[in-house]
């Protein structure tokens, strides 16, 4: 069918049928079809949502999303024709049934993922299916090699490129901006591609937004990387492993992260950018992403053979994750922390120790510092304020202000103290309930949104001291975070009523 095209300025997939068009096509609400560009050959693959009065009959609207693709300008010609159901549906099924994907089924469903072929549920219901039956090394090799040959790839002209990557799950996890720095004053290049949260309630990329742009291309990336030595940006914009993020957003909400797509995600990124040595943090503690040791060292072990099957030499640092990295969850404080230590505070001492162990085993892998000692060359440049230097490098390139000091970033006008409610050692701190906090107060999306500890486990407090501050932008953010902080208690401390049940028995 011929229609003329009415664009509409959502920022959404689809196109708007009119109900007597939908009719005359036998096309109902939901279903795929194909549309086509007559003057350019441009063709996408959009579903159906019927309307009366948006688009007349004779008009097809199209979404913003779909249109990048089209290019069409509102009266144009466009041909529209029923889609055919794609191949895609059928390998996911067969995940679904515990089947075992081979290469090419998985290039076709990534392909489809990155064409917008399949819907944000049938790609939920691929990464349920994987995440319910796992994928096994070869499924995830071909998913990795799928999401590169999908995307753009840098190829530098000298190496080493170093690159570092946490599998996330830890609260807190800001060590990218001290461990960054760190490599890129070792006069290494670290081209640092980071996703935004995705268990969290602060990604890597949400935090550099704080700071500079994060929003850049392949060549762009590698541009920055030649200049300065480094950058930090997110790998959603930049057209490295495109399906990272499609995948990465249907994660959110369930706040999951399937195991073979996660590899696949951390390691495509890492080829894509031409990385051959690469540190890989493995946060390990409870109600993080890997519960206990063996789990670490199982998956370290498939981290570094995926590795050598791609040809990258891999190390993975296990390190504890029971409670947070530092003080801050959520992007301003957590950038806060970060700038503080890059401009020579001595803590906390959780956040430094571990960055500068990530940071010296790159440099040893490198060659830069002898074995055992990176972390005192890690440490000395971090001491000498030339990871500082090089922070600002960075954020200039990005188009930040470089000379921006941690003073002056605010976190969330809106804050409330959590104290404690009887004297005691802090016993827990429940990480999955502390992002759960951060996230309702409004974290990653509002910037200064988040959580400052100011007690760790083990501490001893008496009674009133502060255990935490929610910080919100929203007053209406921070009221909802008071109450769920009431039925979460995320911080315990011994001695700590836990719950009072009334009885049942009442007085007449
Ligand atoms: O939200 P959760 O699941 O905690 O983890 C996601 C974060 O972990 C990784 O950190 P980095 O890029 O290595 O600094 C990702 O890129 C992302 O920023
Ligand atoms: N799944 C992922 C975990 C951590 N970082 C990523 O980029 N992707």
């Amino acid at each position: 069918m011929k229609l003329v095209v009415k664009n509409i300025d959502i920022a959404a997939r689809g196109v708007l049928l009119n109900r007597l068009d939908a009719r005359g096509m036998g096309v109902m609400n939901g279903d795929r079809v194909q549309v086509i560009n007559p003057k350019n050959g441009l063709s996408a693959t959009a579903f159906v949502e019927i309307t009366s009065t948006i688009a007349q009959q004779g008009t097809l609207g199209i979404y913003r999303i779909t249109n990048e693709r089209l290019q069409m300008e509102d009266g144009d010609d466009i041909e529209i024709r029923e889609a055919g159901r794609p191949e895609s549906l059928d390998y996911i099924k067969k995940k679904m049934d515990g089947g075992k994907l081979t290469k090419e089924e998985t290039l076709t469903i990534i392909k489809d993922v990155v064409h917008d072929d399949i819907s944000a549920a049938e790609l939920t219901a691929y990464i349920t299916a994987s995440y319910i039956n796992p994928l096994d090394m070869d499924e995830v090799e071909h998913l990795t090699r799928a999401m590169v040959e999908t995307g753009e790839q840098i190829k530098f002209a000298s190496r080493p490129i170093v690159d570092k990557h946490s599998i996330g799950g830890v609260p807190g996890n800001k060590i990218t901006f001290l461990v960054v720095p760190i490599i890129t004053a070792s006069g290494l290049k670290i081209p640092k591609t980071s996703s935004r949260a995705i268990t969290g309630a602060g990604g890597t990329a949400d935090l550099m937004e704080v700071l500079a742009f994060v929003e850049f291309t392949a060549g762009e990336v590698q541009q920055m990387t030649d200049k300065v030595g480094g950058c930090i940006v997110w790998g959603g914009a930049t057209n490295i492993a495109p399906a990272d993020d499609r995948i990465i957003i249907q994660e959110y909400p369930f706040k999951i992260d399937a195991r073979g797509q996660m590899l696949a995600s951390v390691m495509a990124k890492k080829f894509a950018v031409g990385a051959n040595l690469v540190v890989i943090d493995i946060p390990v503690g409870q109600n993080t992403k890997v519960a206990n040791m063996q789990e670490g060292r199982k998956l370290a072990r498939e981290f570094i053979e995926l590795g050598e099957r791609l040809g990258m030499k891999v190390e993975c640092a296990l390190t504890y994750g029971d409670t947070p990295v530092g003080h801050s969850i959520g992007p301003k404080l957590e950038v806060i922390e970060a700038l503080r230590v890059l401009e020579g505070s001595q803590e906390p001492n959780s956040f430094i120790q571990k960055s500068i162990s990530i940071a010296g085993i790159a440099l040893e892998m490198a060659g830069k510092a002898p074995r055992g000692g990176g972390m005192a060359m890690a440490q000395d440049l971090l001491s000498s304020g030339k990871a500082l230097e090089k922070m600002k490098r960075i954020i200039e390139i990005q188009g930040g202000d470089p000379n921006v000091k941690s003073s002056d970033i605010l976190p969330g006008e809106h804050q409330f103290v959590v104290r404690a409610p009887a004297s005691g050692y802090v016993i827990e701190m429940n990480n999955r309930s502390l992002i759960t906090l951060a996230r309702t107060a409004g974290a990653p999306q509002d910037r200064g949104a988040g959580i400052l500890l100011h007690a760790k486990k083990g501490k001893l407090v008496k009674a009133g001291e502060p255990l935490f501050t929610l910080y919100a932008d929203r007053n209406w953010r921070l009221q909802k975070a008071i109450e769920e902080g009431r039925r979460l208690m995320p911080v315990l401390v011994e001695g700590m009523l836990l719950d009072r049940v009334p009885s049942s028995f009442s007085e007449i």
